[in-house]
């Protein structure tokens, strides 16, 4: 492979693609297949922004040797992509943010056993623990983004703990759609966004997105420069093929306007 070193510049919203399900079915079987790496650099020639993982302490899915290879990939073929890794930082993310440098650390609270990232940090419970592991990771030149429910009146308390960013949890916009919910449910992610960019933090969102809700959800909800998206995006995936995929959540960015 050759670097590519085509602009990675671009306005609007970033497209993270998570390969954690890429990694949970590879896992099914001892034949290495199918291929993280294959997948993070087809989705990458197909123009994604930057590439997630969160290798969880049991490594269900997404393994060290992952995080290692993939990190090395994206900094050797292309240094315009940004490496997101996502963890809890009281239980193994703090070694990947302290080797690998990545470009960003999501902190999300999950215990070891949980299913699946569902809630964000709490404040001020999390504000005494958080300060210092932010301020290190920081120190190393990683910005920091913090997992948060919607809450606006958390977002102020996110900033004075030295977030960079916010990663607002999308689960609850997505299970509402459809709902008599939805309306108010979309106000108040837009409503923690504002408090988020009033504070000085920059704006991410993950959980749940798919082609179907991301669209309305970014005409809603102002500043968002990253989406991650990995579930629904593998499974489109096992249907359209990674380049298309890519294109199609590129394409529903860009319906945002
Ligand atoms: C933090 C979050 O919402 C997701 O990024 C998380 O990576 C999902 O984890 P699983 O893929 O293990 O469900
Ligand atoms: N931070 C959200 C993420 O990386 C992927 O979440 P999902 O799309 O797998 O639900």
């Amino acid at each position: 492979m050759n670097t590519h070193t085509t602009s990675r510049k671009h306005t609007g919203t970033a497209l993270s693609v998570n390969l954690n399900k890429v990694a949970l079915v590879r896992n099914t079987r001892e034949l290495g297949i199918p291929s993280v790496l294959f997948a993070a650099a087809t989705c990458l020639d197909a123009g994604a922004h930057g590439i997630t993982v969160h290798p969880r302490p049991d490594a269900r899915h997404i393994r060290a040797e992952d995080v290692h290879q993939l990190s090395a990939l994206i900094a050797k073929e292309w240094p315009g992509v940004e490496f997101n890794v996502e963890g809890n930082p009281f239980h193994n993310l703090m070694d990947f943010v302290r080797e690998l440098r990545p470009h960003q650390a999501t902190f999300v609270p999950d215990s070891e056993t949980q299913s699946t990232s569902d809630h964000g940090w709490t404040f001020p419970e999390d504000a005494a623990r958080l300060r210092p592991l932010i301020a290190e990771a920081k120190a190393l030149g990683v910005r920091v983004s913090l997992f948060m429910d919607p809450e606006p009146e958390m977002m102020a308390a996110a900033k004075a703990v030295g977030a960079d960013r916010v990663e607002l949890y999308t689960e609850g916009y997505a299970a509402s759609r459809g709902t008599s919910r939805a309306d108010a449910v979309l106000a108040l992610y837009a409503e923690a966004a504002r408090a988020a960019l009033a504070a000085g933090l920059e704006v991410n969102a993950g959980h749940d997105l798919s082609r179907e809700n991301l669209t309305e959800f970014l005409r809603a909800v102002p500043g968002v420069l990253e989406v991650s998206i990995g579930h629904a995006f593998v499974a489109d995936a096992l249907e359209l093929g990674y380049e298309a995929t890519t294109k199609s959540y590129l394409q529903c960015i860009a319906e945002a306007g």
